[in-house]
Parts: structure tokens; sequence; C-alpha cells
């Protein structure tokens, strides 16, 4: 799915306009007027306070889903239903801002709107945060959680429960937040209402009479999703205090060329000013508030923002690192209590990341500065590479978290890289003083394997392990077992969904399903299987190193850690990968993957042939013998001191996935 930006820009300028007209006539009980339509947004702006809205009128929710269940959709609807957008047939996905998100039709970041709306004579501020639904964005989801009071689940009504949902329901579960059932695509010739509605009642315990039935494409039963926000999703009072000093809870940020960085934030005591001084209980350091205001989608300034209101500030905070995720900012002087955190995100894949030429490596580090304070979930770490030169070890959630991130670098900041084969995090235990000192630790993590200890200090290694909820049609269940036994999978759980759909669980070591066990997943169920993880801890695991040699020199680079019931299998992969992609030398190159240097693997890359006979014509046997024995000595020769080059396009196109 694509949209040109030029269509985006004009629906965004569209809504903006659409929505401060809509604010400033609910504010004032006016009729928009062509005057009103003409003026300035900045004129607008001040005009707007949020004084008028006390917390019992102030609903935080969110919507949480299924990958395609139609979030994004329902967001647009709900805009365009309150105003805050014109009703237009390019209304699609509007919050879905970036470039990749337009291109891919996913969204991978949470995006809030702030709307109103007018229901039995009171006005009320409902606060929209449109949440990602793939796997590797689940802590985009959790995060905005922790600004929320209650979540809509929305339901393909065709497709039913899915991986994900089931993920989804007990996150906000969990955060004991208030859950709002809704059936989405009821206007789908396949859609299935009643058997959608059982199985929430049989995984949910969810009453089939509570669950709203919609089709956001269509429109249907919009006003009930808002009517129903409103009175069955909490206030934020119970856990706001207006009286109170300021707190506020910083839950997602973003990088702005002129602005430094902009901090959405959860008002939770007091009230925030234009100007105010705060200062973050993280870092300690104090910023002048320079610009406050709310998002309808759009950027919008407003003077102050109260107790349980939702709204970005700025104050000209330029590194990442002061503008952390989860932090507390509290008023100059007066000390507090630092927020609840939530939940820290955990890398679980990590790969090198490395500029295609040196000397764009300073633009390449402003670059992942300014999109990791737009996504901290990203962890990074210095890394260099005798082949690759200086770049990054970066950690990530999960494959597509990264081929994301990696997109968002091209078209964001225009930075080329290259990406190496990702690989997961261990554990290693080691004895020894002398390796203690030199790892700080008895048992360190490994993310890199050219850290891996030497064997003869390790006690135990482990790696970490996945709970997998896939859920399929009962068809393709036996060629899901044997991929997941294939993957070292352990059955934890199966039982039947409905009556022809079974939800089955099993234990699986992350480093099996990081790289393509979705696809084949996708393949063998005809892409009906659907997938979800759970990180649950290290376990012990017979890790080895695997490293290759080329003529018996080992190539730290290619060097990855597997268990030892796989490491012939991908020694066997990466020695063929090999011999494809090296260039030829003037003599035989023997590629081998050894473990402690035993080889398990080998291929020979044929030497060029030079055809010492050409200028031979005629003549004696035995001259010819003679010009064939001197060539194959000199190759001997060679190759025992001839250098082999693995140009740095060789090594890319080994490294990179
Ligand atoms: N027929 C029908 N299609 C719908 C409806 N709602 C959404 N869709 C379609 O479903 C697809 C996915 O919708 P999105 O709104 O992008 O779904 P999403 O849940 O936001 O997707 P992610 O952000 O990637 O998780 C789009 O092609 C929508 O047009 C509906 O009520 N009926």
């Amino acid at each position: 799915m694509s949209y040109s930006l030029r269509l985006s820009s004009r629906v965004l300028q569209k809504s903006f306009r659409f929505a401060l007209q809509t604010c400033t006539c609910q504010q004032h009980g006016l009729h928009t007027s062509r005057t009103q339509k003409n003026k300035e947004p900045e004129q607008e702006g001040k005009g707007f306070d949020l004084k008028s809205f006390p917390v019992d009128s102030i609903r935080n929710f969110s919507i949480i889903a299924h990958v395609d269940h139609g979030k994004s959709t329902l967001a647009d609807r709900i805009l365009e239903f309150t105003g805050a957008i014109k009703k237009d047939a390019d209304n699609k996905q509007v919050l879905d801002k970036l470039q990749v998100e337009r291109e891919r039709g996913i969204t991978v970041k949470a995006q809030t709107a702030s709307v109103t709306y007018e229901y039995k004579g009171q006005t009320y501020l409902l606060n929209l945060i449109d949440t990602p639904g793939h796997v590797d964005f689940s802590y985009e989801v959790s995060r905005s959680l922790a600004a929320c009071d209650g979540v809509i689940l929305l339901v393909d009504a065709n497709e039913g429960v899915q991986a994900q949902t089931v993920a989804n329901f007990y996150l906000a579960f969990t955060n004991e937040l208030s859950i709002l059932p809704v059936l989405n695509k009821i206007d789908l010739k396949n859609a299935d209402p009643e058997a959608v509605k059982d199985q929430l009642l049989t995984l949910f315990e969810i009453d089939p009479d509570e669950v709203l039935m919609i089709s956001a494409k269509k429109g249907i039963g919009i006003e009930k999703v808002i009517t129903s926000v409103i009175e069955r999703i909490p206030c934020p009072a119970e856990k706001c205090n207006p009286d109170a000093p300021l707190r506020a809870l910083l839950f997602d940020s973003w990088f702005d060329k002129y602005k430094g960085a902009v901090c959405l934030i959860l008002v939770v005591d007091g009230t925030l000013r234009k100007g105010d001084f705060v200062t973050s209980v993280h870092t300690g350091k104090s910023y002048e508030i320079r610009d406050l205001g709310i998002l309808t989608p759009q950027e919008r300034s407003i003077p102050q923002l109260f107790a349980g209101q939702v709204g970005y500030f700025t104050a000209n905070i330029r590194s990442a690192k002061e503008a952390q995720v989860g932090d507390t900012f509290h008023q100059k002087g007066i000390p507090c209590e630092p927020l609840e955190g939530f939940r820290e995100a955990k890398p679980m894949v990590f790969a090198g990341m490395y500029p295609m030429d040196q000397s764009e490596h300073p633009a390449l580090r402003a670059a992942i500065d300014r999109l990791t304070l737009n996504d901290s979930s990203v962890s990074i770490n210095i890394e260099s590479s005798a082949a690759l030169g200086q770049g990054w070890r970066l950690g990530f959630l999960g494959l597509l978290h990264m081929d994301v991130f990696n997109q968002r670098l091209e078209q964001e900041h225009g930075a080329q890289v290259v990406v190496t084969t990702p690989s997961v995090p261990y554990k290693v235990r080691i004895h020894g003083e002398k390796a203690l000192r030199e790892y700080g630790e008895e048992e360190p993590t490994i993310t890199n394997p050219i850290q891996w200890p030497d064997p003869q200090i390790i006690v135990e290694t482990s790696e970490p392990m996945v709970m997998g909820t896939i859920i399929t049609p009962d068809s393709y269940l036996g060629a899901i077992i044997s991929l997941c036994q294939d993957r070292r999978g352990i059955q934890h759980n199966l039982r039947n969904l409905d009556q022809n759909r079974i939800i089955v669980q099993y234990k699986l070591p992350l480093n099996e399903i990081v790289v393509d066990f979705y696809d084949h997943l996708k393949s063998v169920s005809s892409g009906y299987a659907t997938f979800d993880y759970e990180d649950i801890g290290f376990e012990p695991s017979s890790l080895v190193k695997l490293d290759i040699l080329l003529n018996g020199i080992m190539i730290e680079e290619l060097s990855t850690i597997v268990h030892s019931s796989r490491a012939r299998t991908v020694g066997k992969r990466i020695c063929e990968k090999l011999s494809n992609t090296l260039p030829k030398h003037l003599f035989q190159i023997a590629v081998q993957a050894a473990v402690r240097g035993k080889v398990l693997a080998r291929t020979n890359i044929k030497p060029v042939r030079k055809d010492v006979l050409a200028k031979c014509y005629g003549g004696d046997i035995s001259r010819k013998m003679k010009l064939l024995k001197r060539q194959a000595e000199g190759k001997k020769r060679m190759k025992m001191y001839g250098n082999i080059e693995v140009p740095r396009e060789a090594f890319i196109n080994i490294l990179k996935r």
C-alpha cells in the first residue's frame, strides 16, 4: 500500500485546519465561519485552553488488536466522527505518518490524537493512542498503555481471535485497564460475529452482550464506540491529583530538528505551563518549557496542561539520553517520587550496523542518535570490525523492527548502511580469576560471537527461550508441529479455540525463530497461522562457537554461535555461501567450518587457471610438462604465502542478511 507524500501532507494540512475550527466551535458554541477558516493556526492556538476539561471529562484510551484488524482505520473514523479531520475518501490511516508505515501498510509507531466530543450536554476530551499490531512493536503498545485507563480490543469478525489479540488482551488485563471489546469488519461476506463472540467468551470470559459490532471501513457503529468509551472507560481521576505539585510521565519522544526532542507526556498531578522550569528525575537536569501543546493529530500549542491530560512539550532537549521514555518530570525545586515506569524494552535481536563508506561514519552516528530518540527500544553499543571498519552493534525487538529501523535510516536520514546477520544474546558462565577480570562478571551476556570466551573457561552456556503462541486452522496442525520440532521446540499446550481452529503453545529457542520461522510458518499454513511470543528467560543449552577458516586462517567476522546439534548443517551452509561469493584466486582456497579446531564442513574454491601452454606451438611434450610442473609448484608456493583477499563487497554479501 503506498500513498504519495504529497497526498498525505494535503490530508494532514486539511485535518489540522479542521481540528482547530471544531475545537474552537465546541468551546465557544460558535458555528464555523469563513473568517475562522482563514485564521492563522497560531492565532487560534492562543485562544485554546484545556482549563474547561476537568479530570472527569477526560478519557485516555488506546486501540489494541492483531495486525491488520483495522486499528488505524477505526482511528480515522473516530477522528472524522469527532470532527478532528474532515470526512474524506483520502483519509486512510491518517495517524500512520511515517513513509515506511504508508509503504508497508503497517503501524510501527504509536500515535496520539486529542479530540473533543459532546455527549449528554458535556464536552469530553478523548485522547486516542493508535498502536502497532505486529509483535515486534509490542513495546510501543506497552508504552502507550502506561498513559491509558482503558483499551478498545478490536477483533476482525472474519479472522477471529489471533495470536496478538491474545497477547494484547493479557497486556491490558495485567495492567488492570478497562477493556471494550469491538468486532470490526462486520460488512465482510464471511464475517461470523457470533463465532468470534464465542471465542472471546471461551478465551477471555468476555460477555457476548458487551461486544460492539462495527465496520470501521464503512463507518458503521462508530458513534456507539465513542459513547461506550465515555461510559465504560474510567476517567483518570483515580491516579491523578490536580491540586498536588506537578508530576508528569514521559511516555514517548521524537526528534524535531528545530525544536530538539518533543516529549509526549501524561500530566499525572498538578499543572504544567509554558515557561515553567521542570526537572527530570532520571538525569536531575532542569529545562524551561519552550512550547506546550496537544496533538489534534497535528501539534497545536496551548498555554497549559492539567492533571489527567496528554500532551507534548519541547524544552530544547538535544540528546536522546535526556529524554528517556518512562522518566518523571517535576517542577524545579519541588522534588517528587518517580512515577512507576513500565516494562523496559528488552532487545531480542542484535546486528552490526556499519556505514557503506567509513567517511560517512559521523553522519550515520547522528542519524542513529536521532532515530533512537524516536524509537527508544533500540540499544546501541560501539563495535568495530577489521573488514567493515567502525560501526555499532544495535539491539532490536525483532527482525521486522530491525528492517523498519534500517528503512527509516535510509528514508528519513538518507543513510546507507551495511547490516550484518542478526544474532541473539547468550549467557556464558565462566571460571578463573583472569577470566572474571576480563569479563567483569561470572555470567556475562554475549551479544557478539567475537566476544565468545575461550571454551577452556566456560562452565555453562544458556540461550534465550520464548513461549510461542500459534493460532491455526486444524488442517495445518501437523505441518506446524513438525516445523516447531525441527526448531527444537517443546510443546506446552494445545487446545481447541472453536470447531476448526487450534491454539498451540511451544517453548522455543529464540535463536531458532528470529530469522525465518515466521516466513516458514506462513508458508506451511498457507498464510493462515498467526504467531506471537513472549520472552521467558534464559535456559542452559549446549552452545558452541562455529569458526570459519580460509586456508587455515580464522575469519573472526564470520564466526557464529550455534547449538551443537546444528553446527554441521550451519557450517556446510556458510561454506557453500562463501565459495559462491568469494572471488577466485590463482591458488585453491579451502573454506572450512570448525568447532574448537575440529573441521565439520569444507568446500574448495578452485583456482583461476592460466593457460601456460598458450604460447607453446607444437614442440616437444617434455617442454609442456615442464611448464605445467612449474605452474603447479608456483601455485603451491602461493597457497602457502599468498594472501587471500576478501574484498569488502564480498564481506558485505556474506555478512548481510
Ligand atoms: N472490509 C473491511 N475492511 C476493513 C475494515 N476496517 C479496516 N479494513 C481494512 O483492513 C486493512 C487493515 O486496516 P488497518 O487499519 O491498516 O489495520 P491496522 O490494525 O491498523 O494494521 P497495523 O497497524 O498494521 O496493525 C485495510 O486494508 C483496511 O482498509 C472494515 O470494517 N471492513
